[in-house]
């Protein structure tokens, strides 16, 4: 037992230690501070939610660090606290490092005291000591250290302060007994416990696998994955049996649920070592958060506030990114021109013209925007309001078959689905976590943002804004009737309740959010650079390809014959006739074959759509006015009228989103929900938008609009 263990782990190379400890307690914070990692930390439980690990070396010792979901108990529900109950018990770190919120530290030591019962020398950071002390309380650190048993260093995760405390700590928690330090939970149950501690440990195979006082506690309280555990061992039914008994035995003594007594005991047991080490020295005078709480988290008013956010957060964006977007914007078309002005007319002039600047410089032109937003949907998370939105929307989503935690997912949605969908790993019910994935596609996404800016801007410029903000509500509502239907019909049964708790409002920390965004930003324009830009050139190449002759007598250089003979020469390209060839399937939704072609490109990644537009609209354009603007070669286009761009933008908001968000579908619910997410999407999205092409013909939109 590492109790015994006497070599300290300098001397045993290169220590793995994991972080673990209640959701939001500032785990990965403390991580990034040690390791020099960038990862994501938020103001609400669950943001990480898979194991991430990163190293520290000091000396000549790699310490190994794996910073964990957070979990409020070892028995696990959520797929992320299986992911740190799994880690802790089948890989068995050297040393685990609880992290412990010292605002909130009755609730916390709940779950160091199971920690202490594994047999695996534990360290408690006093994290948010900072915050402790100045809402007045104090910890006695000492003290607790003497009453619990195991090391405890005061911690300031964001400033880094206690780290080099905490490295010497484990370098020595090697040399610490761990056996004896473990709660008594009274005769009673003790005794129950002896027995079938002893009937585990008879077969040392699996004792040395399983801690077996941890595995004892667990059957006492009738934790499934405890008993599924157990099946390894070679006496499983007559142990199995024993915990039964026992169970019974103790529910009939005490007259209660057997958890229940046990985690009384264990709380009672830390309010006892609480009360002998914390000193709340003055009430708080004033709390920002209860004061705020008190307005925004109203009955009547939450709701409302949520709404008035996300509306804050979009406005916000195009209200600021408006004016470095029509920069890049000029400086983009001054580019095209000054290369149109020295270079003769030859194909590499038109790839780098029609192709380079106008498929990725049109994607670049909305860098500014992507950051803002980002920036904005950071400061949600960091300031505390995620948990305040899930709770202002819980009735609103239950209505609907929801979880109130899939606001969570949904919010991220308007970033990135590929971190939306992973953040549904802390719904707790499968199906509502199945449904969570499926819907939070139809959030739109910042790669969408760049489409609807780009036609609200050319079909509706006086409502822009407004436009925007509508396709964005209209993805929100349609994701909550998908989620009712799909409640109803093929993912049956009732919501689980919503608990959560709602954590103090924090000022973000700058460094963290713009390293995050800084990070974002990175990400889209190494994606400009690359797949964008292989697909800018693949799409120019088609669009050239294979070359036109126009027909004698219309070359002469008239402008309408140029005109003419850029859109033949286009439409007889291999873009021209693929984009002919699947219309078809297009038309009822009032698309002619450009915005076809752009929907088929969009699959790989929806800037692409952007990217194909801008090649399709700006081919030639050298010759006939300068630098038109993509915005007005859109407009000009005789297949286009208002209703159309609107379809379109609806239909980039549903269909499938991009292969990286598909793959992370699959990761995380497999195959055939895969499957059936890219089926249900596509009829979906063809649906809805014929319907509202076809109803807005007919009563005349396309012309009013
Ligand atoms: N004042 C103060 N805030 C802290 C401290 N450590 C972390 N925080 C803040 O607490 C919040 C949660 O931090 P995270 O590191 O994301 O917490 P976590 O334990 O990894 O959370 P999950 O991954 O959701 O379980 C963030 O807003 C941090 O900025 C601290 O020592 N002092
Ligand atoms: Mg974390």
């Amino acid at each position: 037992m590492a109790g015994n263990n006497k070599t300290t782990l300098r001397t045993k190379g290169n220590p793995r230690i994991a972080l673990a400890g209640n959701p939001n307690s500032g785990k990965t914070t403390l991580f990034n501070a040690i390791t020099g990692a960038h990862h994501k930390v938020g103001n609400y439980p669950g943001v990480t939610v898979e194991k991430r690990e990163g190293s520290r070396v000091r000396g000549e010792t790699s310490y190994h660090f794996i910073d964990l979901p957070g979990i409020y108990s070892l028995t696990a529900y959520s797929i992320d606290e299986v992911v740190a109950r799994d880690f802790i018990l089948d890989e068995k770190p050297d040393v685990i490092v609880d992290v412990l919120d010292s605002t909130n530290l009755e609730r916390n030591l709940y779950l160091c005291l199971q920690f202490q019962e594994l047999g695996i020398p534990v360290i408690g950071a006093l994290n948010i000591s900072d915050e402790a002390e100045s809402r007045g309380i104090f910890i006695d650190d000492k003290q607790l250290t003497l009453t619990l048993g195991i090391p405890l260093i005061k911690t300031v995760g964001p400033k880094g302060l206690g780290v080099d405390e905490l490295l010497d700590c484990i370098d020595h928690a090697g040399e610490q007994a761990f056996s004896g330090r473990r709660l008594n939970y009274g005769d009673e149950i003790e005794s129950q416990l002896e027995t079938i501690e002893s009937a585990i440990a008879a077969d040392s195979a699996f004792a040395a696998k399983y801690p077996v006082r941890w595995l004892a506690v667990k059957l006492i309280e009738k934790d499934s994955n405890a008993y599924e555990r157990l099946q390894e061992h070679p006496q499983a039914e007559k142990i199995e049996t024993l915990a039964r008994d026992a169970v019974a035995w103790i529910e009939k003594h005490f007259g209660k649920d057997a958890e229940i007594i046990i985690s009384e005991q264990r709380y009672g047991y830390i309010r006892g070592a609480v009360k002998e080490s914390v000193r709340i020295i003055r009430e708080p005078d004033f709390s920002v958060t209860e004061a705020v709480d008190r307005f925004i988290m109203n009955r009547f008013l939450s709701l409302p506030v949520f709404v008035l956010v996300l509306w804050g957060v979009f406005q916000l964006t195009f209200l600021l990114g408006q004016y470095p977007m029509d920069w890049l914007e000029s400086f983009f078309g001054f580019l095209s021109e000054a290369i149109l002005n020295t270079m003769p007319d030859t194909l590499l002039r038109s790839l780098l013209v029609d192709g380079i600047i106008g498929g990725v410089g049109g994607v670049l032109s909305f860098v500014p925007l992507i950051v803002i937003l980002f920036f904005l949907l950071s400061i949600l998370e960091d300031v505390g309001y995620m948990s305040r939105a899930a709770f202002a929307t819980d009735k609103l989503l239950h209505s609907f078959g929801l979880h109130g935690q899939s606001i969570f997912p949904m919010m991220l949605g308007f970033g990135c689905s590929v971190p939306a969908i992973m953040a549904s790993r802390t719904l707790k019910s499968p199906r509502d976590r199945i449904i969570t994935i499926l819907i939070t596609p139809m959030m739109s996404c910042g790669a969408k943002l760049p489409v609807h800016v780009l036609l609200a801007a050319a079909f509706f410029p006086a409502n822009a804004g407004t436009m925007v903000m509508f396709i964005y509500a209209i993805g929100v509502i349609l994701s909550l009737c998908c989620a009712f239907i799909l409640k109803k019909t093929v993912l049956k049964g009732d919501p689980t309740p919503f608990v959560m708790e709602l954590p103090p409002y924090r000022a973000p920390t700058l460094r963290g959010i713009l390293w995050h965004v800084g990070e974002k930003t990175w990400l889209y324009v190494k994606k400009a650079g690359t797949i964008i830009l292989a697909s800018a050139i693949l799409i120019w190449a088609i669009t050239s390809f294979p070359a036109y002759e126009p027909p004698p007598g219309t070359s002469g250089g008239e402008a309408e014959d140029s005109v003419r003979n850029v859109e033949a020469a286009l439409e007889h390209s291999y873009a021209g006739q693929l984009g002919k060839f699947i219309v078809p399937i297009f038309r009822p939704m009032g698309f002619g074959w450009k915005l076809a072609a752009a929907s088929v490109t969009g699959f790989a990644a929806k800037e692409v759509i952007v990217s194909t537009l801008g090649i399709l609209y700006r081919v030639g354009t050298e010759e006939t006015e300068e630098s038109e603007g993509l915005r007005d070669a859109i407009r000009s286009d005789p297949e286009m009228n208002p209703l159309a761009a609107f379809v379109f933008m609806l239909f980039t908001l549903i269909i499938p989103p991009c292969f990286a968000a598909l793959a992370t579908v699959r990761a995380e619910i497999g195959w055939k929900w895969l499957g059936f997410e890219l089926v249900f999407l596509l009829c979906l999205g063809w649906l809805l938008c014929t319907i509202v092409y076809q109803l807005g013909s007919l009563a005349g939109l396309g012309a009013l609009l």
